[in-house]
């Protein structure tokens, strides 16, 4: 691979291909990491997680030349010795694993708080006492709710961007009570960024933490019933897909008011790249990862992929195309929400030049077909056999 190992670093050194421990590889943005790592890089994976679904094409791939710069290991970092060992084998970790749908914070709170601070803490302490480079994957929602929504509904101070845009370095976490476990998640990903912080500060530990903004694309979650349990909730999007698909109106939870930015996958893994690749530059940041640019409310979004799906799959749209639900009866008690997340781009712009550049349009055009190619055949059959009386 002679034009691989010619590139160089954002600052024209010569990049050494490395070694990279992906926990969490089997899941939606490991298996784009994977993929981009290994056709654009010389770089070798050891892939950990539970599952491989998403990556065996890598894995048994018609590509010899890929399939052998990835070795998948079938590891539960709860419980396994393993885990260090392949720590110490690699240059870089990379943790992606994490229970990170909302329809677990406020009913399975117990397994969230474990899985994105407990069993998040052997990876933090073996790269610390090996020395190793960790990249770790947070979540834009340590953010919780922003000043703004707690400004009364008609003050103008709500237009104002120091009230609801998301800096890493000022912008505080606001999260709801105790009661709404809905922030579980958030403040255990908010605990950990803080450990890791001062395994930095005290330990020397060189680290990379990432705030995810809504990343969307293929290969996201599952549809209940094909690819998943009939009964699972997945995110917004396999949500939305799942209805369309159905051709079901799109739930919209408490009216669908809250404000998302959506970014496509593929824009946000060259972000990811750029932090891999550039340790002088990402070591020791916290970095939003979004599209200021793609902001829209829950209906919105699903207005804009029912017009969307309509198009790519050729059926006609439904006549009501939305349906209101309370959240309580979508996701149960103890739920609570975002009102509205902007990045600010200011740091990854300065450190690492990056911007994205998919319009929220054109990304759900790309990730609606290849959902309809997917799916549109096996939910045909589902939707046709008898069921059980
Ligand atoms: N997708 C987003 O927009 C988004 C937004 C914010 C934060 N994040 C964070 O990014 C990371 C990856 O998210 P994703 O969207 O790819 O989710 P995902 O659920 O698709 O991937 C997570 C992977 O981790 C694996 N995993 C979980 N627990 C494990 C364990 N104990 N041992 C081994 N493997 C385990 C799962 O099997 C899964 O394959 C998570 O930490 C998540 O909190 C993602
Ligand atoms: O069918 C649905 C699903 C979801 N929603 C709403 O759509 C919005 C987005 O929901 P998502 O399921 O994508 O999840 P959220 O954006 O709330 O949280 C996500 O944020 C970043 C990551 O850390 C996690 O992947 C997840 O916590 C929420 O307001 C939710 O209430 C619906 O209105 N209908």
């Amino acid at each position: 691979m002679a034009a691989a190992s010619a590139r160089v670093d954002l600052d024209g050194k010569p990049i050494k291909p490395m070694t990279i421990c992906m926990i969490g590889a089997g899941g939606f943005i490991g298996s784009h990491l994977c993929e981009k790592v290994l056709t654009e890089t010389p770089h070798k994976i050891l892939a950990l997680d539970v599952y491989n679904d998403k990556i065996k094409h890598l894995l048994e791939g018609e590509n010899a030349s890929l399939a052998e710069r990835i070795q998948f290991h079938r590891i539960n970092i709860k419980h396994d010795s393993r885990l260090e060992g392949l720590i110490k084998m690699s240059d870089l970790v990379i943790n992606l694993a994490a229970i990170c749908t909302p329809a677990d914070y406020n009913t399975r709170p117990l397994d969230t708080i474990y899985s994105n601070f407990i069993d998040a803490l052997p990876v933090v302490k073996y790269c610390s006492e090996n020395s190793k480079r960790l990249i770790h994957f947070s979540t834009c929602e340590v953010y919780g709710k922003t000043i703004g929504s707690f400004l009364p509904k008609d003050s103008p101070l709500r237009e104002d961007p120091a009230y609801y845009i998301l800096k890493e370095d000022e912008s505080p976490c606001i999260f709801g009570s105790i009661e709404k476990q809905r922030w579980s998640y958030a403040c255990a990903k908010q605990l950990i960024e803080r450990l890791i912080y001062a395994e930095g500060a005290e330990n020397g530990l060189e680290f990379t933490i990432v705030r995810p903004f809504n990343w969307i694309g293929p290969r996201m979650d599952f549809i209940p019933g094909i690819d998943g349990p009939s009964e699972g909730v997945p995110r917004v999007l396999a949500c939305f897909s799942n209805a369309l698909l159905r051709r079901e109106p799109l739930k919209l939870v408490d009216g669908g008011q809250s404000q998302r930015t959506f970014i496509y996958i593929k824009d946000a893994i060259e972000a990811v790249m750029l932090m891999i690749e550039n340790p002088a530059r990402a070591n020791g940041h916290i970095f939003n990862v979004g599209n200021p640019n793609n902001e829209v409310t829950v209906r919105q979004l699903a207005e804009m992929m029912s017009e969307i799906y309509a198009k790519v799959s050729g059926d006609q749209a439904l006549q009501s195309p939305t349906v209101d639900i309370s959240s309580k009866e979508f996701y149960g008690e103890g739920y609570d929400d975002s009102d509205k997340r902007i990045p600010d781009m200011t740091i990854i712009n300065r450190q690492l030049g990056w911007n994205p550049k998919t319009s929220l349009w054109d990304l759900l055009e790309s990730t609606l077909t290849y959902q309809h190619r997917t799916y549109a055949e096996a939910i045909k059959k589902v939707i046709a056999k008898p069921t059980a009386s």
